[in-house]
């Protein structure tokens, strides 16, 4: 079966929350169509109102629905409903957090059931470990993607490097592709996931982030 993902593409996440100026549908639409021109594959975007927005560029849509809570840890897509609402508002792929974390709504394997068999859509599993990206391969995951490392309170680290360790581990240990997500912050970082064996690669911040990418220029000339 044919994978809505490219082999060694590039997808740009369009994402930009209520404190960032550029939030908002209309500015995450024109990244989406600025990351077309520039050669990605997909877009991975947050809220129907964005996934709506992102799909007018024509390319395959990753949709989540992020739902924070001070109670649980969890809050990428974690409700029927939500996929649900993702895939009415046009996504082609939904991402969800497939880690087994405390969470308020359906579990992982629910989740990936629905999205593959209900909604006849790919499923695209953010998870933190190696052990979870095997849990979500044997759910039924069409993708597991390393999103989530270095962001649960098991997974925390000091640096800003991508775990290139766990996207080894993980093509090592299971047929779903690998999707390499999270601090891939130059060229070179992206082109070294592809080269650990990642299907594809996502980037976010350092494409579509101009507050992030201007604290780094910022940082590096006043010290
Ligand atoms: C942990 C989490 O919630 N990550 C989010 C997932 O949708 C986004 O905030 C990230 O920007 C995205 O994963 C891309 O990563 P980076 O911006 O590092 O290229």
């Amino acid at each position: 079966m044919t994978l809505k993902l490219k082999k060694g593409g590039l997808v740009v996440s369009c994402q930009a929350r209520a404190d960032n100026p550029l939030h908002g549908a209309y500015f995450m639409g024109a990244m989406a169509f600025a990351a077309r021109d520039g050669g990605a594959c997909a877009i991975r975007a947050n809220g129907v109102l964005d996934v709506r927005a992102v799909k007018a560029a024509g390319l395959p849509v990753i949709g989540i629905d992020k739902q924070f809570s001070d109670a649980v840890p969890v809050y990428i897509t974690p409700t029927l409903a939500a996929c649900d609402a993702l895939a009415e508002a046009g996504a082609d792929i939904i991402g969800i957090d497939a880690t087994p974390r405390p969470r308020r709504g359906d579990e992982p394997a629910r989740l990936i059931r629905h999205i593959t068999e209900t909604l006849g859509l790919e499923a695209f599993c953010d998870i933190a470990t190696s052990d979870e990206g095997a849990a979500a391969a044997d759910m039924g995951a069409t993708y597991v993607a390393t999103t989530l490392s270095g962001y649960t309170d098991y997974s925390a680290r000091n640096d800003d490097m991508p775990d290139y360790a766990l996207i080894e581990a993980l093509v090592a240990s299971i047929k779903t592709p690998v999707v390499a997500e999270g601090r891939f912050s130059t060229p070179e970082r992206a082109r070294r996931a592809l080269d650990c064996g990642a299907y594809a690669v996502v980037v976010g911040t350092a494409i579509t982030n101009p507050r992030e990418i201007t604290r780094g220029f910022v940082r590096q000339i006043e010290g």
